[in-house]
């Protein structure tokens, strides 16, 4: 296949930071998505709708000109988020999903949720209203191993979860584990996943391949080749509960070289065309579409984007450095070449 054509994509787990970081990265998600899911994890986080307003007014405000790019806004949930809070995201028509951050699980979840018992009434209110949670799925618990992280969750958290709401949308975000790609396929009710291009393309040897990594450190970290593998056959299985999340998550360069370095991957630059390769490696191709661009608006109740993108097999070497306002930003990958590119 020389050319590959699919339907406009959208990116279901997005981090697009604030201010000169903002103008920095949109255009990149802007030039291959159609819409995102922007995460809330701000500082401080956006965990009202007024919030979510000014966010997405900034957002709208750095767009290059002549864009329709449109950001579906996040509510990030405390152990405080009122129901009524949970009301209005749903009458606001702008706020798409309410974020759960485990208290100290990634970057900037200080604010997260300490215990799900603080939750009840605004998840109560959430499967009423039908507002979609996204979850980042690892337990916080300093003694549990960093690599099972994921794995405790789903039977300490997401389980007792699903049996408490079973009528919330939920999705199961960057997933990274076997367990996690089964438990998916698997659960009763709403329940998805979205998977990173570099969880279907890296395991965790990347992370040391000659001496440390920082640029391939991300959270959920990488995992077991066995995983990785797992993670492939759920992406192009054509199963609708698993569609494309970036979790593109741009760190300055000095921030992730550091002695206690930033997690996060930047891959909004070239997304498309590391999924392209991911699916491809794995004799796909064809079943990115379903993946990209079908599966992740039907769970969210959007329409599928009309336009259409286009992909050729052309080389696409990776720039070692972008600009990211004053500082620097190392997309993934950086250096390497990739055999296909998105035809603007
Ligand atoms: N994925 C990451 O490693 N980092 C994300 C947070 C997150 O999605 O957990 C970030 O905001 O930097
Ligand atoms: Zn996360
Ligand atoms: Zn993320």
């Amino acid at each position: 296949m020389q050319t590959y054509e699919l339907t406009r994509p959208d990116d279901w787990h997005l981090h697009l930071r604030d201010g000169e970081a903002l103008a920095a990265v949109l255009p990149d998600t802007a030039r291959q998505f159609a819409r995102a899911i922007v995460m809330p994890n701000l500082k401080p986080p956006v965990t009202t709708v007024a919030l979510a307003e000014a966010y997405r007014q900034r957002i709208v405000a750095a767009l290059p000109a002549g864009s329709d790019f449109e950001p579906l806004m996040t509510l990030y949930l405390t152990d405080n988020t009122q129901p009524d809070e949970i009301a209005k995201a749903r009458q606001s028509g702008f706020v798409h999903a309410v974020k759960l951050y485990p208290a100290g699980a990634t970057t900037n979840s200080d604010f997260g949720v300490t215990d799900l018992k603080h939750c009840r009434a605004a998840l109560e209110a959430m499967q009423e209203a039908d507002l979609v949670l996204c979850v980042h799925g690892e337990v916080t618990d300093a003694a549990i191993d960093v690599f099972d992280r994921e794995k405790v969750f789903i039977d300490d958290v997401l389980i007792p979860l699903r049996r408490d709401f079973p009528n919330l949308r939920i999705v199961f975000e960057h997933i990274t584990t076997a367990e996690a790609a089964t438990y998916v396929a698997e659960a009763e009710g709403r329940v998805a996943a979205t998977i990173t291009a570099h969880h279907l393309l890296y395991n965790r040897n990347a992370l040391f391949k000659g001496g440390v990594r920082p640029h391939y450190y991300c959270l959920p970290v990488l995992k077991r080749e066995h995983h990785r593998e797992a993670l492939v056959a759920a992406a192009t299985s054509g199963n609708p509960r698993f569609f494309l999340g970036t979790d593109s998550a741009p760190h300055g360069k000095a921030d992730k070289e550091a002695d206690c370095g930033c997690a996060g991957c930047y891959t909004a630059l070239h997304a498309l065309e590391l999924y392209a390769t991911a699916f491809e490696n794995a004799g796909c191709l064809d079943r990115l579409e379903g993946f990209a661009s079908w599966f992740g608006p039907d769970f969210y109740g959007l329409p599928r984007n009309a336009g259409r993108i286009r992909l050729e097999r052309k080389p696409l070497t990776i720039p070692t450095s972008l600009e990211f306002g004053a500082k620097q930003l190392v997309p993934l990958a950086a250096g390497e070449t990739l055999s296909w590119s998105l035809i603007d």
